[in-house]
């Protein structure tokens, strides 16, 4: 099931939390509402899953608009930060309670509601759990009931904000993994929000990363994150090197360095230049004429890449550079040493988040 959101707005008050978006989100896909607090990700979740109403656009399901539909009619899961689970009942009739709820008529068997609640209980990894109350269960554990109660009903869209909000950043690492292979098992289409980019970058097909309640990128993860559209993006996203100054003659410098900026950014203009950690290549020797030296300040060694920190002999100011461990074991890289750095891939953008 695909959804199509189309000029939707919303105010509280005279604070536009939605400020007239339009989005398609394709069948099946898992998709990322990314963005700060305030952004307005929540208010435009809960639009589409019918809790919140719209001041203005449209929401359709497929060809189906569920504008107007309550959030029953449009059959969707959701699922909250906040595991909302009744503290008296067992996990397996927290899980069973949206199919034993049903009127008669539409109510399956007492034997095909365990069927399933058993094979969502096999899902979630829960199946010693069934008999425990939510207070036996740990806050990773409760919110695996919460998804499971979701799609119990076979939801057409699944719906989650901030699903791993509550939780520490162990658990929140291992739910991502988890919740992408439970949506690939499903095959639901679904959107999440979170303000986590790396939450957003590790488990989504899509990010939608939104700013004071308009959309300022959509695009699959890699997009986002190498080629961002706006200053906002490139700052939200991961570390980054920001370089202002005035184009001259075509060429942003800084110190020694020089940025070609495009063609079309006129003589004078103050612009701003983002390198990445990553691209800035560091080598012992000036293999480059357009290499700068600079020291050593700061080594940060954990993980599969080593963060370093530079300080530019050119204008004495510092810059943030990222190399495998490999590399770092290499180059042998100590602190106070001199070494030369090359940024070899830059954006450069003309203030007020304009796209060049
Ligand atoms: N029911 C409400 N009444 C008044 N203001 C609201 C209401 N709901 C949201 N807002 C305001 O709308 C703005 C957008 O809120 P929203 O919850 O959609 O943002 P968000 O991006 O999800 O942020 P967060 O991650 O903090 O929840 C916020 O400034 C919030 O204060």
């Amino acid at each position: 099931m695909g959804i199509a959101i189309k000029n939707i707005s919303k105010e509280f008050g005279s604070f536009k939390a939605v400020d007239d978006i339009s989005l398609d989100i394709p069948t099946g896909k898992l998709v990322a509402l990314l963005g700060p607090s305030g952004s307005g990700k929540t208010s435009l979740l809960r639009i589409v899953a019918g809790l919140e109403e719209a001041d203005q656009g449209v929401v359709y399901f497929d060809d189906e608009e569920v504008t107007n539909a309550s959030a029953k009619e449009r059959n969707i899961g959701f699922v909250f930060q906040h595991y909302a689970l009744f503290r008296h009942m067992t996990v397996f009739d927290n899980i069973a309670f949206g199919l034993r709820a049903r009127p008669r008529k539409t109510r399956p068997s007492k034997d095909e509601i365990r069927n399933r609640v058993e094979e969502l209980l096999a899902l979630v990894k829960l199946e010693a759990f069934a008999d425990h109350y939510p207070m036996q269960l740990s806050g990773g554990q409760r919110q695996r009931v919460a998804l499971a109660r979701a799609i119990l009903i076979e939801p057409r869209v699944l719906l989650l904000d901030e699903p791993f909000g509550a939780l520490d950043a162990k658990v929140r690492k291992e739910l991502r993994k988890w919740l992408r292979n439970l949506h690939r098992n499903l095959d639901v289409t679904s959107v999440f929000v979170t303000h986590d980019q790396e939450e957003a970058l590790e488990v989504a097909d899509l990010v939608v990363i939104m700013n004071k309640g308009r959309i300022e990128q959509i695009g699959t993860p890699r997009e986002v994150y190498d080629n961002p559209a706006s200053p906002f993006v490139y700052e939200f996203l991961g570390n980054v090197n920001r370089i202002s100054g005035k184009v001259e003659d075509g060429v942003l410098k800084d110190g020694f360095l020089q940025f070609d900026a495009p063609a079309h950014i006129p003589h004078d203009q103050e612009v701003v230049g983002y390198v990445r950690p990553h691209h800035i290549a560091i080598e012992r020797e000036a293999n480059w004429p357009d290499m700068i030296m600079v020291e050593v300040t700061h080594i940060q060694p954990f993980g599969s890449t080593v963060q370093i920190e530079v300080l530019r002999k050119d204008n004495g100011k510092y810059l943030e550079a990222e190399v495998s461990r490999e590399q770092y074991e290499e180059l042998d890289l100590m602190l106070k040493d001199h070494v030369f750095i090359r940024p070899n891939q830059f954006q450069i953008f003309i203030p007020d988040d304009y796209i060049i």
